[in-house]
């Protein structure tokens, strides 16, 4: 069978067996030319199946994709007046044209990208340079805001931004894969990206503009605070640099979103950024606009300018390293340069409520929360790695939040649209809801995978320890959309310490509890590398010093008023180590957390027996359902007893000093809470 060796050859246009074999005959059989229905120009022919609707691979190409509907059913406005002399009014009530809501779209994001010193906003054009066909028509800004020819005209002005806005996580996923290194599907779907050099939070480059009239005064400074300074002229040449180096790119992402899912304080965010992860970050973390709202959106309540991949120049004033992350509240924007992590931008953001909410009555807040079927509402505090998120993900649960919320007369409401869990040891049969959150739309951060698998290693540090996996909250089976809860009736304090000598659960009174929150213990192991590391005590006011912008006192006196006036009990819970200090005893079993904070929840560990312990002087219950008696007083889980007392003094000693600065403090209008928080401390 000579066919069958593969030698073919083309003789006018038709393909024979070299050795010219009979003719393959067609379906049909005998005679083909004697069929009037087939051809008859002696060609093999495909009649199978129905033919596409498309005469060339370009409009085949174009039937694929459907455009999206718009949203909002329009009334269009007349176009001659009606007989009756309506037509005027209804002309007023017609909401805007396609065409007119597209130019103001385009005017705003050309605002945004604005240069302060030359030409007004840049030309923008929507859609993505590579595709070209898919863009709308090109609109200069010259035909909105400049009607005088500018003469002087630089090359930006003569080049066009083109963006990509509110792009849906299938097409960042395409935009990532096609044009960012790093960027893989993993087995399950997500996203996994790189967030290059960065693997964490700068907080030593967060800069916030101190000026004269009011942050200089409102805002925290000195000493123990987070809020580095920088003049108001040093933002803009950092704020220059980013919007010159974003409008020189080929194309920008820009993301209209929301915060805090209260409606009456909702504020409006648009995100500028470079990289289609940053994106797809920011569309998982905040609230999503629905297709009318982002239509009606209008201009942003806040910007953020994340030219991470860029640095800051070292020459300009203030810039100590070539990262800067910089804060101006009065213009209501935040510039990064020179780091891409993108956790930067949700907790900046944060920053930003810390300072907006209080001014308007509302307590924000580093927490966790969740809520029972029974509308019990918990809140959980605590440092980068205690639990928060591990926490307030329960299957039993509601969750409102992993990370960031507001309290306010009407109760509480979550911040953000998603959820920002940390994935190192992740396990399904630990964490579940988190396991499966990890699926098509998510953002995994720096994970290592199996290169033909992508099946992702957990455990794996190679890039660093933080990794991390960012999902719409809606990920999350049983989230409370929307994700709002009334007050709460729990908060529980997060402590993850090393030291090992902090119970597993305490009851705290009022001035315990804020005792504890002000201080915002936690102590975790200097260092990944191999060998033991001495627990280092890390305090950050309210839980979070690095976003607070106000005194910590002004917090604390908020959650004060707030739990007292709606009878909520405090928790201070351990989920560190028991049996000695790391290096020797072991991290609390999640199991036995996790019994701790049901019983918290359910109401019966407030009915428990209490004994006091020394020093300290906190409540611990005597005994507790699902976790074993002993380990709920520390000294039992110690081999050596006069090392746990050493240990215990040594801690202690460590919050004395840490209180030391918030002494003079007074808290609450009076100041009375005052002493009997100094009095809620260790006694030595
Ligand atoms: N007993 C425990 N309680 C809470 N978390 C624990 C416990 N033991 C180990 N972990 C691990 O500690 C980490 C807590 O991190 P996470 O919940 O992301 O903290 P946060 O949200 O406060 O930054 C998770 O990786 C979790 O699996
Ligand atoms: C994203 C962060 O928060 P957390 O570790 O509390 O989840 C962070 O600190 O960078
Ligand atoms: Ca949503
Ligand atoms: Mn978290």
């Amino acid at each position: 069978m000579e066919a069958e060796t593969g030698e073919f050859t083309f003789m006018n246009g038709v393909m024979v067996a070299r050795n010219a074999l009979p003719r393959i005959q067609t379906r049909g059989g005998g005679d083909a030319k004697s069929k009037k229905e087939e051809n008859d120009n002696g060609m093999c022919h495909d009649d199978s199946g129905p033919t596409v609707k498309a005469q060339t691979i370009d409009e085949l190409h174009s039937l694929q994709r459907k455009r999206s509907a718009p949203t909002t059913p329009r009334r269009s406005a007349p176009t001659t007046p009606l007989k009756d002399g309506s037509g005027a009014a209804a002309t007023a009530f017609a909401t805007i044209s396609e065409e007119d809501r597209e130019k103001i779209q385009l005017l705003s994001i050309s605002a945004s990208l604005a240069s302060l010193t030359r030409e007004n906003g840049p030309n923008v054009v929507k859609g993505d340079p590579a595709r070209k066909g898919e863009t709308t028509p090109k609109v200069s800004s010259a035909h909105y805001h400049r009607f005088v020819p500018n003469l002087n005209v630089t090359d930006s002005y003569l080049k066009f931004t083109h963006f990509l806005h509110n792009l849906s996580p299938a097409e960042l996923y395409e935009q990532a894969i096609r044009y960012e290194k790093g960027s893989f599907i993993t087995s399950t779907g997500a996203l996994a990206t790189l967030s290059g050099a960065k693997t964490g939070r700068s907080p030593r480059d967060r800069r916030i503009v101190k000026d004269d009239a009011t942050t200089a005064l409102e805002l925290w400074w000195g000493k123990g605070s987070p809020n580095i300074e920088m003049d108001e002229h040093t933002f803009l040449v950092n704020r220059e640099r980013a919007v010159d180096y974003l409008k020189s790119l080929e194309k920008v992402y820009v993301n209209d979103q929301f915060l805090n899912w209260d409606p009456e304080n909702r504020i409006k965010v648009r995100i500028v950024s470079a990289r289609a992860y940053h994106s797809l970050f920011m569309h998982n973390m905040c609230i999503r606009p629905t297709p009318e709202e982002l239509e009606d959106f209008g201009d942003p309540d806040f910007t953020i300018y994340n030219a991470g991949q860029f640095p800051c120049n070292r020459y300009t004033h203030y810039m100590t390293s070539s990262t800067s992350i910089d804060v101006n509240l009065a213009r209501r924007e935040m510039v990064i340069l020179g780091t891409q992590y993108a956790g930067e931008m949700k907790k900046g953001l944060f920053s930003v409520m810390h300072y907006l909410m209080p001014k308007r009555g509302i307590l924000s807040l580093h927490s966790g929360c969740n809520m029972g079927k029974d509308g019990d509402v918990a809140l959980f505090f605590g440092l980068s790695g205690t639990g928060k998120t591990t926490l307030s993900t329960d299957h039993n649960r509601l969750l409102i939040g992993d990370d960031e919320h507001c309290w306010s007369d009407n109760g509480v409401s979550n911040i953000e649209g998603g959820c920002y869990a940390k994935c190192i040891d992740l396990s399904r049969e630990k964490e579940p809801d988190i396991w499966n959150a990890i699926k098509f739309g998510t953002v995994l951060e720096n994970v290592v995978f199996d290169e033909h698998t992508r099946e992702v290693d957990y455990t794996d540090k190679s890039v660093t320890e933080n990794t991390r996996a960012a999902y719409p909250i809606e990920f999350i089976p049983n989230a409370k959309m929307p994700c709002v809860g009334p007050h709460p009736r729990n908060v529980i304090l997060l402590a993850c310490d090393a030291f090992g000598v902090l119970p597993p659960v305490s009851k705290l009174n009022l001035p315990q509890t804020m005792y504890h929150f002000i201080s915002g213990y936690t102590a975790l192991v200097a260092g990944t590398e191999d060998g033991i590391k001495e627990p280092q005590a890390t305090f950050s006011a309210c839980f979070g010093a690095a976003f607070i912008m106000l005194h910590p006192t002004r917090y604390a006196a908020m959650l004060a008023e707030k739990m007292q006036k709606y009878g909520a009990t405090g928790w201070l819970v351990n989920t560190g180590w028991s049996g000695g200090r790391y290096g020797v005893g072991k991290r609390i079993k999640l199991q036995y957390t996790r019994k701790i904070i049901d019983a918290i929840h359910s109401g019966k560990l407030l009915k428990a027996n209490y004994k006091k312990t020394d020093v300290f002087g906190l409540e611990i219950p005597t005994e507790l359902e699902g976790v074993p008696s002993e380990i709920l007083d520390p000294i039992n889980t110690w081999e050596d007893k006069a090392e746990y007392r050493e240990m215990l003094l040594k801690l202690a000693g460590l919050f004395k000093k840490n209180f030391e600065v918030f002494a003079t403090y007074k808290i609450g209008k009076d100041g009375t809470l005052t002493d009997e928080i100094l009095a809620a401390g260790p006694n030595l």
